[in-house]
């Protein structure tokens, strides 16, 4: 039997081969494909191999406390996502510490507009997340404490993990009055909320996450949480405010490295679990194949702003410096983040008729916005007559406009 040597060119690439027997290129070309998709299969099963193993690992057959290394909040939230999608919940319970510099959490199915100062926080440069369970608005930053208590759908229950936080700080400090409510709040002295809740469950798993404040900038945090934007009407989950109080202003010896290890402590000990704690870097796409592209999404434009509940807004402004006093009103209906509908009044004798049309017709499709809404004010001023007077005016409508935004 002959035995020859054949160069294939496929996907780019050219494959030696040796062939026994009579010579078929189109045999050859099924092997060189049967080969490369076993390849492709074996890595990939090496690559979650890898992955899981590190998770998977003995010590936390049963569960474990994990501790973030990160402190972005688009990170976080992905690598809660992620651990929900990928680890096996249905048998083991984890708990996942973390904290973020500053930023605005929303819930699910609110309304930016409605409950930050956005303008405050872009001054700042505070990001604002909208992470995949419901409930209210909370402020972030390194002074708050974040966990996360996974489990499968039947053993879901808020009110234990709550009282592993309560017993947890009683213990480091018996003199705190705190308690979980019904609401899955925990109040300070009756009185004032230091801890929020929220959940997500799925099919057969599911998590609930609560804040700690510690330490956080308390000024910051009534700044943010608070709407500049008048006059929308949706039926947006409305946050519940409460009066706040940080712990350490309670008890200045008390600090979010020392909360976090008694947390992790009485959970380790009232689930039975002998492992140390982990620490995880949701960064490590190696580890936890998917993370980046969750990180990515839950920055998007159309997952912070454009999952906001279908809103209107009616307002109004003051026109400056005239004789008579007219005002510009804006009745406007967003979908998606996008206008969807738009009726800009403008006094026809203050600007020219057409442009105010002009804006009706253009806004309408673009996304509720500053930067889109500047765009357009540009493009129409660019089309019309450059004069001095006419630019201050859409100067002003132009910044009256974005400021609601
Ligand atoms: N960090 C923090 N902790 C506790 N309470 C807060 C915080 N920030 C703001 N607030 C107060 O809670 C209300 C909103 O209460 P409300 O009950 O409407 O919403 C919540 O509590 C949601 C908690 C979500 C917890 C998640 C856990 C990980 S990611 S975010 C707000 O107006 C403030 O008065």
């Amino acid at each position: 039997m002959c035995l020859a040597l054949v160069s294939v060119r496929l996907f780019n690439c050219r494959f030696l081969i040796r062939v026994k027997g009579a010579l078929n290129i189109a045999n050859c070309r099924a092997m060189i494909i049967r080969t490369c998709s076993n390849l492709y299969v074996k890595t990939q099963l090496i690559r979650q191999r890898s992955t899981f193993s590190a998770l998977l690992d003995e010590s936390w057959q049963s569960g474990a406390v994990l501790k973030s290394l990160s402190t972005n909040i688009y990170e976080n939230l992905a690598l809660e996502d992620w651990i929900q999608e990928h680890v096996d919940l249905e048998s083991r319970s984890l708990l996942l510490l973390w904290r973020n510099m500053p930023a605005a959490v929303i819930g699910r199915h609110q309304n930016p507009w409605q409950e930050c100062h956005l303008g405050l926080m872009r001054e700042k440069g505070i990001p604002l997340a909208r992470r995949r369970s419901g409930g209210g608005a909370v402020y972030h930053d390194l002074g708050n404490i974040n966990m996360t208590f996974f489990t499968s759908k039947k053993q879901y229950d808020r009110q234990r993990n709550l009282r592993i936080v309560t017993s947890a700080l009683a213990e480091l400090r018996p003199a705190l009055d705190v308690r979980a409510t019904e609401r899955f709040d925990i109040l300070l002295n009756e009185q004032f909320k230091i801890s929020g809740s929220a959940a997500r469950l799925g099919r057969t798993v599911a998590y609930h996450h609560c804040t700690l404040l510690c330490a956080a900038d308390r000024s910051l945090l009534s700044g943010v949480l608070k709407s500049t934007c008048q006059g929308i009407k949706s039926n947006a989950t409305p946050s519940v405010p409460s009066p706040v109080k940080n712990l350490a202003d309670e008890d200045p010896t008390l600090d979010c490295e020392i909360i976090m290890d008694a947390v992790a402590n009485r959970y380790i000990r009232d689930f039975g679990l002998n492992g140390p704690l982990i620490l995880i870097n949701p960064t490590e796409e190696l580890r936890h194949p998917g993370i980046h592209r969750l990180t990515q999404e839950l920055q998007t434009w159309d997952w912070v702003f454009g999952k906001t509940p279908k809103f209107t807004i009616d307002t109004c402004f003051d026109i400056p410096h005239e004789a008579v006093r007219s005002k510009v009103i804006l009745n406007m209906e967003v979908k998606y983040g996008i206008i969807e509908k738009c009726r800009f009044e403008v006094p026809s004798a203050w600007l020219p008729l057409h442009m105010c049309e002009e804006f009706n017709t253009l806004l309408v499709g673009s996304r509720f916005c500053p930067s889109d809404t500047a765009a357009l004010f540009v493009a129409v001023s660019r089309a019309n007559p450059q004069t001095c007077d006419l630019q201050a005016k859409l100067n002003f409508l132009c910044t009256k406009l974005t400021a609601v935004m």
